[in-house]
C-alpha cells in the first residue's frame, strides 16, 4: 500500500511554503513534481477537480494539486482564480487600482486543495479561507500578491509578515490543516 503523496505544483513559493506548514506533522511521505498543469477556465471547485484528474493522469499514483483564488468583494469575486493572469499583466502596484472608485477593499484569499486517489476516483477538496483588504503594495516583492494582500487582525502585509505568521493564518495552512486531519484520521491510503 502506497503512503507516498505526490504534490503537483508549478509553483516553487508554494511548495516551500507547504513543506513548511506540514513539517514533520503528517503522517504520509510527501513528494512532489513540477508540472505546469493546464487550467479550466469556470468556477473555482471545478477548475480543482480537473486540475488533480489531469495531475492524476500524468502521476499514475495519489495526488494533491492546489488552486489559489484572490477574490475581491466590491468586483463579486473576480479575479478569483484568474489572479495570476491578472497579476502577471498589471503587477502588485497596478492590481489594488482595479478597485480605485470602490470603497470596498475587502478580499478573500482562498485556497483549494484537491485529492485524487487516481484519475477516475473522485476528488476531496480541502478549501482554506482568509479575509483581508487590498493595499498598495509593501513588502519584498518574492511571492506573488502578497504585498498587496493585508489580512484582517493585521497591520502588515503577507509579504511583510515573518514567514512563519503568514504560515499560521494563511489560507494555504486552512487549507493543509483540513488536510492533515483527512489523512491522519483515515486510512484512504
Ligand atoms: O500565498 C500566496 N501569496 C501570494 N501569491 C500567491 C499565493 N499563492 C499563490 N499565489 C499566486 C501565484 C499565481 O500567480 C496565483 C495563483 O495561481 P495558481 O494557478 O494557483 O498558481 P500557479 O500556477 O503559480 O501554480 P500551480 O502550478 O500550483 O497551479 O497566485
Ligand atoms: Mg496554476
Amino acid at each position: 500500500m502506497s503512503r507516498t503523496l505526490t504534490f503537483v505544483t508549478g509553483n516553487a513559493k508554494k511548495l516551500e511554503e507547504i513543506k513548511a506548514i506540514l513539517g514533520q506533522r503528517f503522517p504520509l511521505k510527501i513528494e512532489s513534481q513540477k508540472i505546469d498543469l493546464p487550467e479550466l477556465q469556470g468556477e473555482i471547485d471545478e477548475i480543482s477537480i480537473e486540475k488533480a484528474k489531469e495531475a492524476a493522469k500524468y502521476v499514475k499514483g495519489p495526488v494533491v494539486v492546489e488552486d489559489t483564488s484572490l477574490c475581491f468583494n466590491a468586483l463579486n469575486s473576480l479575479p478569483g482564480p484568474y489572479i495570476k493572469w491578472f497579476l502577471d499583466k498589471l503587477g502588485p502596484e497596478k492590481l489594488p487600482k482595479l478597485l480605485d472608485g470602490f470603497e470596498d477593499k475587502s478580499a478573500q484569499a482562498i485556497c483549494t486543495l484537491a485529492f485524487a486517489r487516481d484519475e477516475n476516483s473522485e476528488v476531496i477538496l480541502f478549501k482554506g479561507i482568509t479575509d483581508g483588504i487590498i493595499v498598495a503594495p509593501r513588502g519584498p516583492r518574492d511571492f506573488g500578491w502578497d504585498p498587496i494582500f493585508q489580512p484582517i487582525g493585521y497591520d502588515q502585509t503577507y509579504a511583510e509578515l515573518p514567514k512563519e505568521t503568514k504560515n499560521e493564518i494563511s489560507h494555504r495552512y486552512r487549507a493543509l490543516d483540513k488536510l492533515r486531519d483527512y489523512f491522519t484520521n483515515s486510512n484512504e491510503l
